[in-house]
C-alpha cells in the first residue's frame, strides 16, 4: 500500500479532479484486474482504448485514475488526473509502486533483432557461476536466483516488470539481465527504470507490422541506448550496420565489439565446428561449447560486459567455457544413425540465414541439409517469403510447413512463404501444413549423417492456432522420431 501522492512523484500531471491523497491498494492498467483501492492507468492500445473502460474499473473499486482525456462526467468520489501520456505514466507510477527497484539493482539490458536472448541467458548464468545472486527476464522464462517464473513475453509490462525487480531486490539480487524488445520500448515499458548498461546485438528485418518501417524500428532500438544514463556503459556491436549508429545520442560509456572492425573488445574465430568454437579473445585461446559465428559475437558480447562490471578475466572465460546458453537455440540430438537434428528459434530470414551458413561451415562433408520451417501467423508478414527463400537456397531439401498461425489460415501462410522460392528451387520445396507430419517427412528423408535443421519454435513448448495453445515440442518430435531411425 502507498499513497497516492508518493505514487505520483516525478509524473507531470495537467489537470487534477479530486485531491484526497487516498491509500492505494494497486496500479493497473487493466479495467478486469481492478480491486478496490486500485488506481487504474487508461492506455490507448493497439486493439482497443482504455478510456473506454474507465466505468468498469470505476465500478471493480478503482479509487484514482490516470488518462490522457477526462470523461465527461467523472465520479467525485475518485482521483482523476489527466497526462500527455499514460504510457509513460504508467511505467512512473509502476516503478514508484515499488519504491523504483531498478535503482537498486545492477540492471543490464540486451536489444537487437536476434541474440537478446541468448545473451541475457548467458550473462545470468555467468554471473550465478561467478557466485552473485541475479536475476533474468527473458523470452524463455524470468530467473529470480533459481527460481524459475514462467514469461509470457520477452519484455513484461511495466507493472510486471517492476513487480519482478522488486521480488528480485527483496531476494538479494546484485545483477538482473533482461531483453529490451523494441515493442517494449515503444510502448514505454522501460521507460523510467535505471540501467547500469546496455548491450546492442544486430539489426536486421524483423516487426515490421508493428513498427511499419526499417527506420522507426532501428529508433525503438535506438531510443533505448539514447536513454541510458551517464553512469551506464553502451555496449555495441560495430560489425554490424547500425552499431555505431545506436551511440550517436547516447550519454553513456560507449564501448565496442567485434569481430572484424576495431572494437575495445575483440575476438576471432580459430575453430568453428559441432562440438563448439575456439576463440581468441582478448589474447586468449579458449574453447566455448556454443557453435557458429553469431554465437562467438553473443559470446564476445557477454564478455565484454563482465569486463564493464569489473569481472576477474580468468574467472570469467573458465566459467563461460562451460556455459550452453538458453534452452531451443542451436540444440541438436544425434540419432542412433547419425542423423542430426537441430532445434533452432531463427524466426527472421538473417537468424535463419546464420543458423544455415553455420551448418555448412561446420558439416563434415556433402551432407544434406533438410530445412524444417514455418512463419508465425498475425506478425510481420514481409519476412515470410524471405525465410522461404533463404531456406531454399541453403539447404538440399526444405519442407515449409506451420509455425504458430494464430487467428490466420495456415495454408495462406504457407503461400505468401512459397512465393518467395524461386523456381529453380521449387524442385526440392515442399509444403506440409501439419508440423508434426513436416518433421516426421524430414526424418523419413534423411540418410545417415544428413542435418535436419526445425526452425523457428526454439523453446516453445505449444502450437498456437486459432486461440488454442497445444502441446508442441519440435525436441520432442525429433526425439521420437529419433528412435527408430537405426
Ligand atoms: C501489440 C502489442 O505489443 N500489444 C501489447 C500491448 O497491448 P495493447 O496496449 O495493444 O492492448 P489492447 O488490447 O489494445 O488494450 C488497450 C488497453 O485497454 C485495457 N483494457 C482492455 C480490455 C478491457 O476489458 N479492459 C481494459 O482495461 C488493456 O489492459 C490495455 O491497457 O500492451 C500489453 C501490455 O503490455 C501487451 O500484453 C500486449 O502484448 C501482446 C499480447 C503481444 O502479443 N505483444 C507482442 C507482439 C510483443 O510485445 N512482443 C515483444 C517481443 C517480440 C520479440 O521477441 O522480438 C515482447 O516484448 O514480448
Ligand atoms: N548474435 C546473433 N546474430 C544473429 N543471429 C543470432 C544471434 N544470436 C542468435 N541468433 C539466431 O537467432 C535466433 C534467436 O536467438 P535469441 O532467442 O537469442 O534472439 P532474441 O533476440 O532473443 O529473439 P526474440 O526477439 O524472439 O526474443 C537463434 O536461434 C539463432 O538462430
Ligand atoms: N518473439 C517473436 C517470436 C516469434 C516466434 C515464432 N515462433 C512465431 O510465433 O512467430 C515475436 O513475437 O515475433
Ligand atoms: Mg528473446
Amino acid at each position: 500500500m502507498k499513497y497516492l501522492s508518493e505514487i505520483l512523484d516525478g509524473l507531470a500531471f495537467t489537470e487534477l479532479q479530486g485531491s484526497a491523497d487516498v491509500e492505494i491498494t494497486s496500479v493497473t492498467f487493466d479495467s478486469r484486474q481492478v480491486k478496490p483501492g486500485s488506481l487504474f492507468v487508461a492506455v490507448k492500445g493497439t486493439l482497443v482504448d482504455g478510456h473506454d473502460y474507465i466505468d468498469q474499473a470505476i465500478k471493480n473499486g478503482a479509487i484514482a485514475v490516470i488518462c490522457e482525456e477526462l470523461p465527461a462526467r467523472t465520479a467525485a468520489e475518485v482521483d482523476f488526473l489527466m497526462v500527455a501520456d499514460s504510457g509513460k505514466a504508467l511505467s512512473i507510477v509502476a516503478a514508484n509502486f515499488h519504491d523504483n527497484p531498478s535503482k537498486q539493482l545492477k540492471l543490464v539490458g540486451v536489444t537487437g533483432t536476434n541474440g537478446k536472448t541468448t545473451v541475457a541467458t548467458l550473462l545470468y548464468q555467468l554471473f550465478r557461476d561467478l557466485g552473485y545472486k541475479c536475476g533474468l527476464l527473458s523470452t524463455v522464462e524470468n530467473q529470480i536466483n533459481d527460481k524459475v517464473i514462467p514469461s509470457t513475453h520477452t519484455t513484461p509490462d511495466p507493472i510486471e516488470l517492476n513487480r519482478l525487480l522488486d521480488e528480485m531486490v527483496a531476494q538479494g539480487c546484485d545483477y538482473c539481465f533482461m531483453e529490451v524488445s523494441s515493442h517494449a520500448v515503444a510502448q514505454h515499458r522501460i521507460a523510467n527504470l535505471h540501467f547500469s548498461g546496455g548491450i546492442f546485438t544486430n539489426l536486421t528485418h524483423d516487426h515490421l507490422d508493428y513498427h511499419k518501417t526499417f527506420d522507426s524500428y532501428l529508433k525503438a532500438k535506438k531510443a533505448f541506448f539514447d536513454g541510458l544514463p551517464k553512469s551506464a556503459f553502451a555496449l555495441t556491436n560495430t560489425d554490424d550496420k547500425n552499431g555505431n549508429v545506436m551511440l550517436q545520442n547516447t550519454q553513456a560509456h560507449k564501448k565496442s565489439y567485434g569481430l572484424k572492425t576495431m572494437a575495445d573488445y575483440k575476438a576471432r574465430i580459430l575453430e568453428n565446428q559441432f562440438g563448439g568454437l575456439l576463440l581468441h579473445i582478448d589474447n586468449e585461446e579458449v574453447w566455448f561449447k556454443m557453435v557458429g559465428t553469431f554465437n562467438a559475437y553473443n559470446l564476445l558480447a557477454v564478455y565484454a560486459t563482465a569486463m564493464l562490471l569489473e569481472q576477474d578475466k580468468a574467472k570469467v572465460l573458465t566459467s563461460l567455457s562451460k556455459l550452453t546458453g538458453a534452452e531451443g537455440r542451436f540444440e541438436y540430438i544425434v540419432a542412433p544413425n547419425k542423423v542430426i537434428g537441430i532445434v533452432d528459434y531463427a524466426h527472421t530470414p538473417d537468424a535463419v540465414q546464420n543458423v544455415l551458413s553455420t551448418i555448412h561451415d561446420i558439416r563434415k562433408g556433402n551432407e544434406k541439409v533438410i530445412t524444417v520451417i514455418g512463419c508465425g501467423g498475425d506478425r510481420d508478414k514481409t519476412k515470410r517469403p524471405i525465410m522461404a527463400r533463404v531456406a531454399s537456397e541453403s539447404s538440399d531439401k526444405v519442407i515449409l510447413t506451420s509455425d504458430n498461425p494464430r487467428s490466420e489460415d495456415p495454408s495462406q501462410i504457407i503461400k505468401d512463404m512459397e512465393e518467395g522460392v524461386d523456381p529453380a528451387f521449387k524442385r526440392h520445396t515442399v509444403s506440409i501444413i501439419d508440423r508434426r507430419e513436416a518433421i516426421k517427412t524430414a526424418c523419413m528423408l534423411a540418410n545417415p549423417g544428413d542435418i535436419i535443421l526445425v526452425a523457428g519454435k526454439g523453446h516453445e513448448k505449444y502450437q498456437e492456432i486459432n486461440g488454442v495453445k497445444n502441446h508442441f515440442d519440435d525436441m520432442e518430435e525429433l526425439e521420437k522420431q529419433f528412435k527408430d531411425m537405426l
